[in-house]
């Protein structure tokens, strides 16, 4: 059975004179909502991404479609690895220098991992890539988000790719994701208590720091939620091994959802969508009232608020704290 269809997105939207970065954007939902919102006339969009020579490329083939052509956007690509603090320094440096305001970040960049592989900073790849130096972004450039809602004249979106798994890790797990008595990093870097749920777990530590983050900005200024696109047809299971890959490629072919719809609910999450979403969680086109079962529960909320304590720390060894943070 197919995921239900998406709503199209209503006529008339219109990303004129908008500057929007997306993280990632070199492949799959990043490079596709890139695409569509060129196409509904995004003035200045920015592919941040890890291998320049293929966003180059990636410019090359937007810029031969005719619509896009018609609308004459910037299209600048800029280096990001989102595997090292250095390079989301670097980046989140020079996007200051080169853009004067941002209108909407999205936050799209991840990958899975079953087994343990550290990135350059010493973590486990999904807790870095996906969780830290996605908080890294943020830490460096909250107070220029904030200053670009100034320059524009409303609220910076940010959009932050979160997925629906982070609600389903634990069940798969025999004591759940986190205990409340044990280190929230370590679940991932100690080679003892890493889990190949480690996706979903790093999603959910997304989440989490969402909603303990989005109660601390000013949403006049700043208006952030996460979303999940559903299963979707991109090249996202390429890290699983060949016989899971296969049954999990038949699941996609039979369930999951084009790539045109997954561009779609990115920017029903960061446009269609407006303040009422901040703060909030967005499966497809809906907005969850609520926080999952999981993150409300006793352990949820202590594992929540451990998380924020031992992200602080972490960031205030690379960085000063924006004041949303202290
Ligand atoms: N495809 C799905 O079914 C699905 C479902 C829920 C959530 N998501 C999320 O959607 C987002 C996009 O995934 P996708 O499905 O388009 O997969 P994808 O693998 O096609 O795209 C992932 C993007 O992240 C980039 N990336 C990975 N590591 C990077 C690094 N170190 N530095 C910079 N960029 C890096 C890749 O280059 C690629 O452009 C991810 O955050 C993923 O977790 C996907």
């Amino acid at each position: 059975m197919r995921q239900a269809k998406v709503t199209p997105l209503p006529e008339g939207i219109n990303l004129e004179g908008e500057t929007v970065v997306i993280t990632g954007a070199s492949a799959g939902m990043g490079l596709e909502t890139a695409r569509q919102m060129l196409r509904l006339r995004c003035s200045t969009m920015v592919l941040a991404v890890r291998n320049v020579s293929k966003g180059e490329e990636c410019v090359q083939q937007l810029e031969q479609d005719p619509v896009i052509q018609s609308n004459k956007p910037t299209i600048k690509v800029l280096k990001l690895d989102v595997g090292q603090y250095d390079s989301v320094q670097e980046f989140t440096k020079e996007l200051q220098q080169k853009i004067e305001a941002v209108d909407i970040l999205i936050l799209n960049a991840g990958i899975g991992r079953l087994k343990l592989e550290r990135s350059p900073t010493g973590h486990e790849e999904t807790l870095q890539i996906n969780y830290l130096s996605n908080v890294l972004i943020l830490s460096e450039l909250l107070p220029y988000l904030e200053a670009s809602a100034g320059k524009t004249g409303s609220p910076t979106r940010i959009s932050w790719v979160g997925s629906r798994m982070h609600e389903k890790g634990h069940d798969f797990e025999k004591k759940g994701p986190f205990r409340s008595d044990d280190s929230v990093f370590a679940r991932f870097d100690d080679e003892k208590r890493f889990s190949r749920f480690s996706y979903a777990n790093s999603k959910l530590l997304c989440a989490m720091f969402m909603y303990t983050l989005a109660p601390r900005l000013d949403p006049t200024k700043i208006v952030l939620n996460m979303f999940c696109p559903g299963m979707v047809n991109t090249n996202m299971s390429d890290y699983l091994p060949l016989p899971l890959r296969v049954v999990f490629e038949g699941v996609k072919y039979l369930m999951g959802r084009p790539i045109e719809d997954g561009g779609n609910i990115y920017i029903n999450a960061a446009v269609v969508a407006g303040p009422e979403t901040h703060g909030k969680y967005l499966y497809d086109k809906d907005i969850q009232p609520e926080p999952s079962t999981y993150i409300k529960s006793t352990v949820g909320q202590v594992v929540q608020k451990r998380l924020w304590e031992e992200t602080m720390e972490e960031m205030k060894k690379i960085t000063t704290l924006p004041s949303e943070f202290c």
